[in-house]
């Protein structure tokens, strides 16, 4: 069914997200999963620590040896053993002895309790230092301090992470202590990209009367690669529903899980990207109640996925920021689709025009700790260079014309990592 009444951001957002699903899994090599989301549970094998080791560089001995010493009446402990992290002791501690031990060592047979060099007449400032004869300990300690037992992180058997979970450096170490070389994802979406515009020149080409370089099909295929998704370049195609068609089928023989176009979506013309659309396989909606990014086409081209941009370079960012990054995170298997908000005070008074307005803005802290929005200059869909000073999009809200400095307003932050690459 096609709604061709212009619609709010969030009616046009359900209807687009309704259409995708999570991408099946792949399996990946250890630091390809960086970003991605973890496509089944990740069940411990191992215990993390796998044996009980020390928490400190000192001396490894038995608790109740200690129970009398003090700073002038220290335990005095005959030191059997030397014990590196790598190694496997097996000289066993009895009582009145004590091995040397570094963190991460395993605990020796016989010993229960660690004692940090600190609290010993060890000299523990120097270089290098021989193993001492004796030790003499300044304090008592309970059985277990500064012992780290195995599986006080994970135990084997533990889920330790979940379906569905955001791949950081943080799940990558735990996935790398427990020995997992490939991991469970959800694959990357393919997005075919396609600029359209008979005025459009290649990047590496000199500028000639009329036209201009396609920038959009860079700043779109940089979207994509920004959120985990491999574009497919389709090129630029010419005004002609032909043309644009015969891009487009390259991108459904090639299986793409998005179409994205930019331009042609308006009234002009020679606009024909809703033409094509509508014989192809029908529109779902055109235009939302937005600016920038009024004229958006969502729809099917063939059974794929189909997201018209608007032609504006600055729309066409701020259409795919607003429809096409939530979808691609979506598909894959992200859970957090928006950008983090910050309330801010507006620095100067605005104007809009009565739909809801996404304007560039610097949003920074203030001293007082509250944030700040200012609006990057000029306001024009064509004006990239808006963008580029931005790390906010300040939401004007619709029905609002006019908006005064120290009015405080929803602010995106698009600079913000989303936490994925
Ligand atoms: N009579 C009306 N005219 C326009 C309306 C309207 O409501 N009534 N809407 C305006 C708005 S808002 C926008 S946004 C644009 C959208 O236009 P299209 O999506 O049809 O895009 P084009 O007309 O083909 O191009 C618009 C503009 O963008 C430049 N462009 C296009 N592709 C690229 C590219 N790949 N790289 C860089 N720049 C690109 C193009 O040269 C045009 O300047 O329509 C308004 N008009
Ligand atoms: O919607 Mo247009 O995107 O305002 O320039
Ligand atoms: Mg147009």
């Amino acid at each position: 069914m096609s709604r061709l009444e212009d619609l709010t951001v969030r009616e046009a957002l359900a209807l687009v997200l309704a259409r995708f699903a999570v991408l099946p899994a792949e399996e990946v090599a250890l630091l390809e999963a960086l970003g991605r989301v973890s496509a089944a549970p990740v069940v411990a094998g191992d215990d993390l620590p796998p044996f009980a080791n020390s928490a400190m560089d000192g001396y490894a001995l038995r608790a109740a040896d200690l129970a009398a010493a003090t700073r002038d009446a220290p335990a005095l402990l005959r030191v059997v053993a030397d014990i590196a992290a790598g190694t496997n002791p097996t000289t066993a501690i009895g009582p009145g002895t004590a091995a040397r031990i570094m963190t991460g060592a395993p605990l020796p047979p016989g010993a229960d309790a660690v004692v940090p060099v600190e609290d010993t007449d060890e000299p523990w400032r120097d270089e290098a230092r021989a193993l001492p004869e004796r030790v003499a300990v300044y304090r008592r300690v309970d059985a277990g301090a500064y012992v780290r037992w195995p599986g006080e992180d994970i135990r084997a058997g533990q889920t330790v992470i979940p379906a569905g979970h955001l791949i950081r450096p943080q799940e990558i170490g735990v996935l790398a202590a427990l020995g997992q070389e490939r991991v469970s994802v959800v694959r990357r979406p393919r997005i075919g990209v396609l600029s359209t515009g008979d005025e459009l020149i290649d990047v590496g080409q000199p500028l000639s009367p009329g036209k201009i370089r396609n920038s959009n099909s860079h700043a779109q295929a940089a979207q994509v690669i920004a959120l985990g998704g491999e574009p497919l370049l389709l090129g630029t195609a010419k005004d002609t529903a032909d043309d644009v068609r015969a891009r487009l089928d390259t991108a459904v023989a090639a299986q793409v899980d998005l179409l994205i176009s930019s331009a042609g979506v308006s009234v002009g013309a020679y606009d024909v990207v809703k033409s094509v659309l509508d014989e192809a396989g029908g529109v779902a909606f055109w235009r939302v109640r937005m600016r920038p990014g009024k004229p958006l086409a969502f729809g099917a081209y063939r059974g794929m996925p189909y997201l018209g941009l608007p032609g504006n370079p600055v729309s066409a960012l701020v259409s795919f920021e607003t429809f096409a990054r939530p979808a691609i995170l979506k598909m894959s298997g992200h859970d957090q689709l928006e950008r983090p908000r910050v309330v801010a005070v507006v620095g100067e008074n605005l104007r809009s025009d009565g739909r809801e307005s996404y304007l560039r803005a610097v949003v920074s802290r203030e001293a007082t700790g509250g944030y700040v929005a200012r609006t990057t200059g000029s306001q024009g869909s064509h004006v990239l260079t808006s963008l580029v000073k931005a790390n906010a999009l300040l939401i004007v809200p619709e029905g609002v014309r006019e908006v005064a400095a120290g009015t405080a307003l929803v602010a995106l932050m698009i600079d913000w990592p989303g936490g994925v690459f």
